[in-house]
């Protein structure tokens, strides 16, 4: 079993994320890291933050000389903003004279659709301030070095590749029959401003996230992560809780502003009739395969060999310039929501999350099936269970 946890504030000094269960001899190096990250902070319509804010990762835990040792990895993403918020953020007591200035001040003008207000309420604040610091997605940071990790050992283990793109920005959708990325893309999405495939749907969404800023506005949009070389049968039928739809749709709604999840065609699926939903199976070059991709590569929660596709849905970022309208806690009357500086759109950036999180999941399910301590036994293992499936339906 593979499990992760993060810790840390967005203006604290760092965010640390922990991952159990990885077995040993998996290839890792603290600049991969440094380049996920870096590719997290990629992404046409990010708010001033990303420019001046650096990610200094340090490997503190389970890695030695580049090579996984199979006791737990703990990863420090440190934050170089900290000095400028070493007093507001302290984690021990300081002088409450120097709490002074417009950063200690208490934020109690809710955001409509961030956490603020719902999080003072149940976590007794009468300041935002705790309940955003830990809401905010700069706790991705955290799980998109994990998903780094897992990435490594999936491709070593079993030759699995990961690749994610923006298929929607506000209205503006990729077309129906655009080709998916390859799973060598990733370097080429890394250089379109979108994060998308399909050259000129990026140059509208470019186009959208302009005019929705001049309008004092945010905008939302859909990303895709796309799996390939699974192989057949990870997850499983026989309990809800064990199908990897079930679990992917898990892992991309525990994504800050996620909303929906598709599997496959997802959705679209519901509006047509069985014949056309469906993947035909059929013989072709001498092994199994399907006509079709719509299900997504996945049946009965199972993987069934065709590359994995998940779609998420992320709203509008909350913080909107053109301030919403909320109330002020302290007073009881009606105000402008907090709005200091914000993302106008992040839906490239939550495409690399994602794929952290699909990696995460799909390396989990990986171990379940085939367990194993060494990167070595995973293969193995993987090796003797495809060479036990009959010939013909390989
Ligand atoms: C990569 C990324 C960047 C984000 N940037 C912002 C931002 O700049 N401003 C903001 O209000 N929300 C931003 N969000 C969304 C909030 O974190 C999120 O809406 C909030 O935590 C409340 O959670 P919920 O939307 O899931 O209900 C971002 C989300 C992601 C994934
Ligand atoms: C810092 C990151 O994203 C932040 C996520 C975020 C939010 O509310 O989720 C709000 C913004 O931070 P601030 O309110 O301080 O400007 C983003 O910049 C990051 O992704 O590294």
């Amino acid at each position: 079993m593979l499990r992760w946890l993060t810790a840390g504030e967005s203006h604290g000094p760092a965010l640390v994320g922990t991952l159990e269960g990885l077995p040993s001899g998996v290839e890792v190096t603290t600049a991969e890291i440094q380049g996920a990250l870096a590719r997290r902070r990629l992404g046409y319509g990010r708010g001033a933050r990303m420019k001046f804010e650096q990610d200094a990762v340090t490997i503190l835990g389970g890695v030695r000389h580049g090579v996984s040792q199979g006791g737990p990895v703990a990863i420090m993403v440190g934050n170089t903003e900290w000095p400028k918020w070493e007093t507001v953020m302290n984690a021990d007591p300081v002088d409450p004279e120097e709490l002074t200035g417009a950063r200690a001040a208490a934020l109690t003008r809710p955001r409509p659709g961030h956490a603020d207000l719902v999080g003072m309420t149940k976590y007794a604040f009468d300041d935002a301030r705790p309940v955003l610091e830990r809401a905010s997605a700069r706790e991705t940071a955290a799980r998109v070095a994990l998903g780094q990790v897992a990435e490594n050992f999936l491709e070593q283990a079993a030759g699995i590749r990961l690749v994610a793109h923006t298929v929607q920005v506000g209205p503006v959708t990729i077309p129906d029959d655009a080709p998916l990325p390859p799973a060598d893309a990733t370097p080429a999405l890394d250089e379109d401003p979108i994060r998308c495939f399909h050259a000129e749907t990026a140059a509208e969404m470019i186009a959208e996230i302009d005019e929705c800023q001049k309008a004092g506005d945010t905008l939302g949009g859909v990303v895709e992560v796309v799996a390939y070389g699974l192989p057949v049968g990870l997850g499983s039928h026989v309990h809800w809780d064990r199908r990897l739809d079930a679990r992917l749709a898990a892992a991309m709604m525990g994504i800050q502003a996620i909303k929906g999840v598709e599997i496959g065609d997802g959705l679209r699926t519901a509006a047509r009739r069985g014949s056309q939903a469906h993947d035909e199976i059929e013989y072709r070059d001498g092994g199994v395969t399907r006509r079709t991709n719509r299900a997504g590569g996945l049946e009965g929660g199972m993987t069934n060999g065709e590359p994995l596709r998940v779609r998420a849905a992320m709203k509008p970022i909350s913080t909107v310039p053109r301030a919403l309208d909320t109330i002020d806690t302290e007073t009881g009357e009606a105000a402008k929501a907090i709005h200091q500086r914000s993302d106008v759109c992040a839906v490239a950036p939550a495409a690399v999350v994602a794929q952290a999180m699909v990696a995460l999941t799909v390396a989990d399910a990986l171990l379940e099936k085939f367990g194993g301590d060494s990167v070595e036994e995973v293969r193995r293992n993987i090796e003797s269970y495809r060479a036990s499936v009959p010939e013909h339906l390989r």
